[in-house]
């Protein structure tokens, strides 16, 4: 009769125990290799049977494939995997970290920082439950989501994948992980991995840790604190994430105290696992182990001693498998890796997959095909949107609010490289690793839903770079107002470091050039606070703090026409210059900022 470990009437540990006991070292060894979707073939997922197949950022089948393309491809990936010797299912990563952004057509929601912004936790379980489902229609069951870090310093080029600069900003959103995983029932045990069912992704909470506290906000750079202060920044979201029964955590690039995270079997082993009760499966980042050695992955095979030892129990190789496991098999062999160690980690990776319950259900679910990018979650990203902004100015008298803007106004300018680019307003992370300019996926531009939200007798002149000719109109036929958007192109990672914080784009000479002549409210599409003039500041009607609200551009027309009110408040602390930072609420009167954390004005309630 079938072996017990294909029994789902059997408990979890029973399965996993019976399924660890028929396996080869070799076995065990792959099931401990996520490989990237270039390199998985029948050999490796067959043969070897490699434990997991990823898509790095901008990874599709093919580009602008539709989720049913990507369905094809896992399901097809998967049956190769099921053709293996014991039948182990993959699971297939993504990082689906403001919708599934790897989607052509899907939803993309705003960047973390301005969900922070929103300080609404209902709303980031919600977007959870919504991503869920789209990830799901493309056929995979893993995202690396959500990014915990608390970002301590803005010119880190991952401030936008951070949720705020102070660890309860951060906590409160964690409750993402019950959106996308499904929330565990009560009296579920911390730390243990939990999966409603096949409409809910397995989540990552990631980058363990202190990714966001490095010094300067080097991506990958050296976090330098006390063991006290690493755990009250940036470990206190991490047991809000196993109380939701979060079944992954990602280590981080970053070092403490000149220590990898990678190797370092203190945080992941002593802290993660035994002290904090982890029973989920710690993944590596890309080539995370091949950054222990310099130069990049010299010294493999200690690099994989390092790392396993450490505690690291699957590593996102993700393309040089076979040296992976030729080299872990032979640490084992020479006893430089207990077989304990192994067992440990494999048990964990299997225990994710019973508890995802994908040994049941391998295969896509296709009759969610039709909900990526449905109205429904447009909307719910629209309504995320409007909470996000960010209302920093209004008005140069306080009795004299410049916003709500009239929808009737005869001739309005539009103007700043930001107003009609749906890529710019997207942000890293959405279509590929970095992201881009342009219609990059099918959403609404900010110009869009102005053009939408005002009456069909209002002119709008549309300028992405004005010059001063733009201004001669003014003379003729006034411009009741303008709304000049402007901000930073995409970036991710290392590509997004800055010591030079200011507007990209000479965008703040378009906003001084305008606002000197006609009414204009400032729009700032940016993963960050920007350095903002005393001067420019006292030009400008109003300013909104945009971040990289995503496809849908119309919650931003909602807010500046009145049909919302602003609700925003700053997850970040927006500096007057690059010189004060890092800076914090929590040094006390050498905190100066332009705007203070939880700033953010209302145009209705006072
Ligand atoms: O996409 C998978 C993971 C992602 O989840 C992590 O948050 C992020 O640190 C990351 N960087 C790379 C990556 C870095 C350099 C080159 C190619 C890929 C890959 N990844």
């Amino acid at each position: 009769e079938a072996p017990l470990y294909k029994d789902p009437t059997q408990p979890v540990e029973a399965r996993v125990k019976d399924l660890l006991s028929r396996m080869t070292l070799q076995e065990k060894a792959a099931q401990m290799a996520q490989i990237e979707r270039r390199v998985a073939t029948p050999a490796a997922l067959t043969n070897l049977a490699i434990g997991s197949v990823l898509s790095a950022g901008g990874s599709p089948p093919r580009d602008g494939a539709t989720a049913e393309e990507w369905a094809d491809m896992v399901d097809e990936m998967q049956r190769w995997a099921l053709a293996s010797r014991l039948g182990i299912p993959i699971i297939y990563g993504s990082d689906a970290i403001h919708g599934h952004n790897n989607l052509f057509g899907a939803t993309i929601f705003p960047h973390n920082v301005g969900l922070g912004a929103t300080r609404d936790r209902e709303l980031a379980r919600r977007i959870g439950e919504v991503t869920a489902l789209e990830v799901r229609a493309s056929g995979i069951q893993w995202t690396f989501a959500p990014c915990l870090a608390v970002c301590r310093d803005p010119r880190w080029g991952r401030c936008f994948e951070c949720y705020g600069e102070e660890p309860e900003i951060v906590q409160m959103m964690t409750s993402i992980v019950s959106g996308l995983q499904g929330s565990p029932p009560e009296g579920h045990h911390s730390g243990h991995p939990f999966l409603a069912g096949p409409r809910n992704v397995i989540a990552c909470a990631k980058h363990f840790v202190g990714d966001g506290g490095t010094h300067k906000g080097i991506n990958e750079g050296n976090t330098i604190c006390s063991y006290e202060e690493l755990e009250r920044i940036h470990m206190s979201p991490y047991p809000d994430c196993f109380n939701q029964g979060v079944c992954t955590v990602m280590a981080s690039y970053s070092s403490w105290n000149g220590e990898p995270l990678h190797s370092s079997h203190f945080l992941i082993t002593d802290v993660l696992k035994d002290k904090l009760g982890f029973k989920g499966l710690v993944v590596s980042d890309w080539e995370g182990i091949d950054r222990l050695c310099k130069p990049h992955g010299s010294n493999y095979r200690y690099c994989v001693a390092a790392s396993i030892n450490a505690g690291v129990d699957m590593i996102m190789v993700p393309f040089r498998y076979e040296k992976f496991l030729e080299d872990l098999i032979s640490l084992v062999e020479s006893g430089e890796v207990p077989i304990s160690r192994i067992d440990d980690a494999v048990e964990r990776i299997l225990r994710v997959k019973f508890v995802s319950g994908i040994f049941e259900q391998p295969f896509s679910d296709r009759s969610l095909l039709d909900v990526v990018g449905c109205k429904e979650h447009r909307l719910l990203a629209r309504v995320a949107v409007r909470k996000s902004l960010v209302l920093l100015k209004n008005g140069k008298e306080a009795r004299q609010p410049f916003l709500p803007l009239k929808k009737n106004a005869k001739k309005i300018l539009v103007a700043g490289t930001h107003a009609d680019n749906i890529g710019y307003q997207c942000g890293g992370w959405t279509i590929t690793w970095y992201g881009a300019s342009g219609r990059i996926t099918a959403g609404t531009s900010i110009l869009e839903a102005i053009r939408e939200a005002v009456g069909e007798e209002t002119e709008v002149v549309h300028e992405p770079n004005p010059t001063a000719s733009t201004l001669l109109q003014q003379q003729k036929e006034p411009f009741s107002y303008a709304i000049v958007v402007v901000g930073e192109a995409p970036y991710a990672e290392m590509l997004g470091d800055r010591t030079d914080l200011s507007i990209p784009f000479n965008g703040h000479d378009t906003l001084s050039l305008i606002a000197g002549t006609i009414p204009t409210v400032a729009l700032i599409v940016s993963g960050r606070p920007l350095v903002l003039e005393a001067q420019l500041l006292n030009q400008i009607e109003a300013l909104v703090a945009v971040w990289l609200p995503g496809t849908e551009g119309g919650g931003v027309t909602d807010c500046l026409f009145g049909d919302c009110d602003f609700h925003g408040v700053l997850p970040v602390s927006w500096f007057r210059s690059v010189d004060q930072l890092p800076m914090h609420s929590s040094i006390g009167d050498g905190y100066n900022p332009l705007f203070p954390i939880g700033f953010g004005l209302r145009m209705f309630d006072k």
